[in-house]
């Protein structure tokens, strides 16, 4: 039979195959779970199944994973053999389901009574405002997605849609334009991709007309982020008749442009590169549907806020989906200039990091951030690798990456923006293929960029806006496993002060001492009676 017990979880192995009518195997005696319903939440500490995330009480003899039942087996084996990942595609990726009532079978996805739907935003901390907002999905069966988008999503390991998933699918789909927030790692990518897709092909399918123009757009802010969002589109977009063509500088423009004219369906870039582009060569966009703006609080600052505008004004009229981690009441109302009837969506808080990044904040004078962090890179205990370094400048991402590489042994290589793509594809790839254990980057690694396998982040130089701050140490943490960050701070940053201490506080992290105390902090504590009251500001 082959059964295991895994140490004194007394757990076994699940090794009898399949089949109608589920035969129970012998080792896993006659009360195996045979449904994941049967099956209670994992507690704390216990594994949980790779399939639904519940206790994972066996473990799939065929594939060494935990599992909670056979009916989870079988979805896992049946996963398994049609999962052709490309090389060096991280596995798919655990998801625990938060609420069981919630994460539902296909076949029992009825709709929602508008109670339930309101309870469901309530307990998923799922806010909306707009005309006509549309219930959020229960799982992506349940929207009309082509079926090889089902099936490329469930390669991904995409089971059950995240919060911001299942409302901002459903809104997107309904073809309205959109403006969406929620936690850095929460699964945005997929939220405005998938809709992207689905919507392309759909029109392709009705529309056998031979001209390939492309229908949608996504604009980012950094060529790194491009590149991913364009592997990912690749990947839900396989084997449909859905091409991409990625347009960032540092990249041949006339491959680029060949691409393009060769027939896409959509087009990833920055808006720089797009700019030069359109203007040195005639690229049809009328047939432009979409327009995303992902990290759209920075696409409408300023820098890039003009090209985003000049590119907008040459679409004609397209829905605009828009995402990001941070917002502002400036994004919302130039969001609403550029929109008709916008849906308005927000996961839980904005602005606030994630709260899977346990945070710690150290004082430390400017002088002494070098020799704290080489102190910190050299204690096992302290230091977490694979980890990212942030840094506020090009030159001081090189001058560190050296000092660390000289004073600690330890493999570090810098990335920014004055490398070439070349060496900035080939460090990332080392990195992530756990080559160099240690990246010091400026803001182009900042965003987006889905660092899977990093569970730690320094922040060295604290960045200019506490935003940019919540977005880089976002990257310790993707779909809400956990994550740490470290962040330096001395006076130098005391107009981030007030910021830093509500997000610090709003975590539970430790505020230092001397943050506490500085007087750019406006002090929430009861004044004790008799208490002389203390003057605050600068
Ligand atoms: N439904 C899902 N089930 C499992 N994994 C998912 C699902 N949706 C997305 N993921 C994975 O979660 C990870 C984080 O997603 P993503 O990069 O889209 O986060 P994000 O919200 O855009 O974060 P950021 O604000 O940092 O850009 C990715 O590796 C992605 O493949």
């Amino acid at each position: 039979m082959g059964d295991v017990n895994r140490g004194n979880q007394g757990r076994t192995s699940m090794s009898t195959p399949l089949v109608d009518g589920l035969t129970v195997s012998e080792a896993a005696g006659d009360d195996v779970k045979k449904t994941s319903r049967d099956q209670r939440e994992a507690l704390p500490g216990e594994p949980i199944c790779v399939v639904c995330g519940r206790y994972g009480e066996y473990i799939c003899d065929q594939t060494d994973s935990d599992i909670c039942s056979l009916e989870c087996k079988q979805t896992l084996l049946g996963r398994a053999a049609d999962t052709h990942l490309p090389v060096g595609h991280p596995l798919p990726k655990r998801l625990a389901a938060t609420d069981e009532c919630f994460y539902v079978r296909d076949s029992e996805s009825l709709p929602l009574t508008s109670d339930q739907t309101e309870l469901l935003r309530r307990k998923l901390e799922i806010h909306v405002k707009g005309d006509s907002v549309p219930d959020p999905i229960l799982s992506f069966s349940s929207c009309d997605l082509p079926e090889k988008l089902q099936l490329n999503m469930q390669t991904l390991g995409y089971d059950m849609p995240t919060p911001i998933q299942m409302q901002g699918i459903a809104a997107a789909l309904t073809g309205k334009s959109l403006l969406a927030s929620a936690d850095t790692g929460s699964g945005k990518t997929a939220s405005f991709l998938v809709p992207v897709v689905s919507r392309c092909v759909t029109f392709r399918h009705g529309n056998l007309s031979i001209s390939k123009k492309p229908l949608a757009m996504v604009l980012t802010p950094t060529r790194e982020l491009c590149i991913q969002v364009e592997e990912q589109a690749k990947l839900l977009g396989k084997g449909l008749p859905f091409k991409t063509a990625l347009v960032i500088g540092g990249d041949a423009m006339p491959r680029q442009l060949y691409r393009i004219q060769q027939g896409v369906e959509l087009i990833v870039g920055t808006p720089g590169r797009l700019i030069d582009l359109l203007a040195k060569h005639d690229i049809e966009l009328d047939d432009i549907m979409i327009l995303v703006l992902d990290e759209v609080d920075c696409m409408l600052q300023k820098g890039f806020r003009d090209q985003v505008m000049q590119i907008f004004r040459a679409l004609s009229q397209p829905q605009v989906l828009m995402y990001s981690a941070t917002m502002s009441q400036e994004v919302e109302k130039m969001a609403s200039s550029m929109a008709k009837d916008l849906i308005f969506v927000s996961i839980g808080q904005p602005n606030r990091p994630s709260k899977a990044v346990k945070q710690l904040a150290i004082w430390v004078e400017s002088k002494q951030k070098k020799q704290k962090l080489f102190d910190i890179l050299m204690s096992k205990q302290h230091f977490l690798p694979p980890s990212i370094v942030y840094v506020g400048s090009r030159i001081g991402a090189d001058l560190l990456s050296n000092a660390i590489t000289v004073t600690t042994g330890l493999k570090a290589l810098s990335i920014h923006g004055e490398k070439s793509m070349k060496e900035r594809r080939e460090i990332m790839k080392s990195f992530l293929v756990g080559e160099v254990p240690l990246v010091v980057a400026t803001g182009v690694l900042g965003r987006g960029v889905d660092l899977l396998g990093v569970r730690q982040v320094i922040v060295f130089d604290m960045p200019n806006s506490i935003k940019e701050y919540v977005h880089q140490i976002g990257r310790a943490s993707r779909m809400g496993e956990d994550g740490t960050s470290i962040v330096f701070v001395n006076e130098e940053n005391r107009n981030l002060f007030p910021d830093l201490v509500e997000v610090l506080k709003s975590s539970g992290a430790v505020i230092p001492r001397e943050l506490v105390n500085s007087r750019y902090v406006k002090r929430s504590f009861p004044m004790v009676k008799g208490q002389r009251k203390r003057k605050y500001g600068s």
